[in-house]
């Protein structure tokens, strides 16, 4: 008999042995409910080694109530991580196949009450929608694929492909991050090849960081998925001004508070220069320019010629702004003692999204260039270099396989194009495993659910979740496939 190709084996196995991702009415109320019970614990992060590691703690024990057969399966390894990171290895029956990563991270950045309609910890359930910190950033993805990876241990389901699922607890600190310095602990120090029986290091990493976009571009009436191959670098800039205190009655011409103001006043009123048409922003468009009505449809067809004016249409929203240029954003300002007191110094943070035609010197420079002040001192506080774009093409089997899934749970959406992530993510912790690192979130994203990010009103509808914990349940069995990276193929 003629011995079956490879491929149709594996196709035929992967339909013989597929688990429909459908969810009883009771799962379905559940696992809302588990998100609920999320974000009620309020896992704030600060600033580093400032965390609620009261409510961290409390939502360990949380994962091991809502999830126990995660917890009670003998092929999966959980370990605990600086204290309150968790690292799960879900060990897949052919080893030969190499691993991926599912990241996502518990900790939420502060919320206070003022302008939520409802309290930002309850949780609370509103006209189809679950309000709360982390709803969208990032306790849906952690609910997400622990409810996926419960849902289909329970229909007695063992993976061929291993993973790994990384649950960070500092992702909002902006800091080197313990799950990824645990999975180096885990895995090995520096090459992170790890000991022996523990597996190939992961070749695919999937991480929050892009959505299916829905109404972010005019004209474009169609939302799409972008799936980012890259991240934006960052910054942090801390200014001070120095100076002598004294009696407020016979103050300097210039206080340090004003000399900062001016200075801080001048690099908002600059802008970094608009790098359109380097960047994975222009690959995005390429890849959209058909889904434009007429004209658009023949502008983004011609950007050769048009480029001009779209990096100019571009930047009159403050979302497709920060994919034209570095951004600016000055996030804090400390100074003054008392009201009669001189103020011996001032301080000033500024919070650069480098684009990745640029680096950090680059940026530093510039900013220097537009201080143009020495009372001025420079400091900074923490900086990292755009990432290097990964993989999208057909042999790219990690952007391939979220392409897959995607025009599978979301059969509606006919583009699937790469993009880049306008904010970091802790994914850059693991450039030095692999290079294909995705970041998607499987759920509708419209501008004013983005407003809700670290903002207020953050929420995510029930649907949305549910869709996404189907997005996983599928995306976990996609990965089974058997096909391996070969001489042309990226690795995963
Ligand atoms: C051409 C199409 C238009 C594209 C519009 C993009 C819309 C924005 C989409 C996604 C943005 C991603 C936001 C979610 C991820 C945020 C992750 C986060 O908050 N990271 C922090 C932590 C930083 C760190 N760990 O160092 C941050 O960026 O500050
Ligand atoms: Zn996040
Ligand atoms: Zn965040």
């Amino acid at each position: 008999t003629v011995p079956r190709s490879k491929g149709l084996r594996d196709a035929e196995h992967q339909r013989a042995s597929r688990i429909p991702s459908q969810f009883s009415q009771e799962e379905r109320v559940a696992m809302k409910e588990s998100l609920k019970g999320a974000i009620q614990i309020p896992t704030v992060s600060f600033n580093p080694g400032e965390f609620n590691t009261t409510a961290l703690a409390e939502f360990g024990e949380y994962m091991h109530k809502v999830f126990p057969t995660v917890f009670r399966t003998s092929f999966i390894q959980h370990e605990v991580v600086g204290e309150y990171s968790h690292l799960f290895t879900v060990q897949g029956s052919d080893p030969s196949l190499q691993p991926y990563m599912l990241l996502a991270h518990i900790d939420v950045v502060p919320a206070p009450d003022q302008g939520w309609e409802v309290p930002p910890f309850s949780g609370l359930e509103r006209d189809g929608f679950i309000y709360g910190r982390g709803t969208l950033d990032n306790k849906n993805s952690v609910m997400a694929i622990l409810q996926a990876l419960e849902l289909l241990l329970i229909r007695n389901y063992i993976p061929r492909r291993s993973f790994f699922i990384a649950l960070g607890h500092d992702e909002e600190i902006v800091a080197p991050g313990s799950i990824s310095a645990g999975v180096r602990g885990t895995w090995g120090s520096e090459d992170l090849s790890p000991p022996p029986g523990k597996g190939c290091p992961a070749r695919l990493h999937v991480d929050e960081g892009s959505f299916i976009l829905d109404g972010f571009i005019p004209s474009l009436k169609k939302p799409f998925a972008m799936v980012s191959v890259s991240e934006k670098g960052s910054l942090d800039l801390m200014m001070e001004v120095n100076m002598t205190p004294g009696h407020s009655s016979a103050p300097p011409k210039e206080t340090s508070i004003g000399i900062l103001a001016a200075a801080v006043s001048r690099l908002e009123q600059t802008p970094m220069p608009n790098m359109f048409g380097s960047g994975p922003l222009k690959m995005t468009l390429q890849q959209l320019a058909n889904e434009f009505s007429f004209p658009a449809n023949v502008i983004f067809n011609n950007l050769w010629l048009f480029w001009p004016l779209v990096s100019r249409l571009m930047e009159r929203d403050d979302i497709t702004n920060a994919l034209v240029r570095t951004t600016t954003a000055v996030t804090m300002f400390n100074a003054g003692i008392k009201v009669n007191v001189i103020p011996p110094v001032a301080q000033a943070t500024v919070n650069f999204r480098i684009h990745p035609a640029q680096t950090v010197q680059e940026v530093l420079k510039l900013a220097k260039d537009i201080v143009v002040d020495d009372r001025v001192q420079f400091h900074v506080l923490e900086a990292f270099e755009p990432l290097p774009v990964s993989p999208f093409d057909d042999q790219a089997l990690g952007y391939q396989l979220i392409r897959q899934t995607i025009q599978s749970v979301f059969p509606e959406i006919n583009i699937v194009a790469p993009g880049i992530c306008i904010a970091q993510t802790d994914s850059r912790h693991y450039t030095n495993l692999t290079t294909g690192i995705y970041r998607f979130n499987p759920l509708y994203l419209q501008p004013q659910d983005f407003s809700g990010i670290h903002g207020i009103n953050e929420r995510i509808s029930v649907q949305a979740f549910e869709t996404q914990v189907k997005f996983l349940f599928e995306f976990i069995q996609n990965a089974d496939t058997e096909q391996r990276p070969v001489s042309h193929l990226h690795e995963l």
